[in-house]
């Protein structure tokens, strides 16, 4: 598999300047075909919705502010596999790359939901394997699209709080905001995991995680 590594031309943001600490976070997007990944990502990137993204997979480098400090995103919007038996697949080298994972279903799209299940186990196993803190964002998107729902919004806060991920309903064709907060939250789980790993979490990182086990879940 060919992985594009885009340079900072097409979706550019800042540079980091000054000689203030880099803080970077690899963010693997997976999901079905035609759920979003690429919206969501374009729309983090720049703000915009533009419709049609074609089938590149691309790795974006995005550096955004976060209480004051800069991050260094960088996004990979990958591709799901043709073949319908290994929709949920996810290679070794992604699983070694990430250090949080969004993983996408569209509302309208009950098999697209079934795809982010598997990922999620795929994930935990993963995780255990390798000793990994990466973290996981389930994110219902097109939630324009009501009329067409097949998936409850219960639905997909049910299998995020049965394996202990962040949940979010997002429609990139409509709003910025959720997506933000889609990939600011991500930032700070991965950042508040490090730390409790590490040892260091601060009073803030504890509450988040007992949150996470007392099921406090958000939607946008
Ligand atoms: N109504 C609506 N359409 C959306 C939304 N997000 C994406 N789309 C549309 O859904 C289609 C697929 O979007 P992509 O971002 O290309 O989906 P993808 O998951 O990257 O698809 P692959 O590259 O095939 O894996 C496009 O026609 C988008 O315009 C949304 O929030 N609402």
């Amino acid at each position: 598999m060919v992985v594009q590594v885009k340079s900072r031309n097409r979706y550019s943001s800042k540079t980091m300047e000054g000689n203030q600490q880099k803080v970077e976070a690899n963010i693997l997007l997976l999901g079905a075909e035609n759920v979003g990944k690429s919206a969501l990502t374009v729309r983090f990137l720049t703000r915009r919705f533009i419709g049609e993204y074609g089938d590149i997979e691309s790795i974006y480098s995005h550096t955004d502010k976060i209480d004051g400090r800069e991050i260094c995103f960088n996004i990979w919007d990958s591709l799901c596999p043709q073949n319908a038996e290994e929709s949920g697949y996810i290679s070794d080298r992604q699983l070694q790359w990430a250090d949080g994972y969004i993983l996408v279903y569209s509302i309208c799209d009950r098999a697209s939901f079934n795809v982010v299940r598997q990922q999620v186990q795929c994930i935990r196993q993963a995780k255990q394997k390798l000793a990994s803190t990466a973290q996981i964002i389930i994110v219902g998107n097109k939630r324009d699209l009501q009329h067409r729902r097949t998936v409850s919004s219960e639905e997909g806060r049910l299998l995020a709080l049965s394996a202990d991920c962040g949940f979010f309903e997002v429609s990139a064709a409509e709003t910025y905001h959720g997506v933000l907060m889609v990939f600011h939250e991500l930032f700070e789980l991965i950042r508040e995991a490090k730390a409790l790993k590490k040892g260091t979490a601060g009073f803030k990182g504890i509450v988040r995680s007992m949150s996470a086990v007392f099921g406090r879940k958000r939607t946008e």
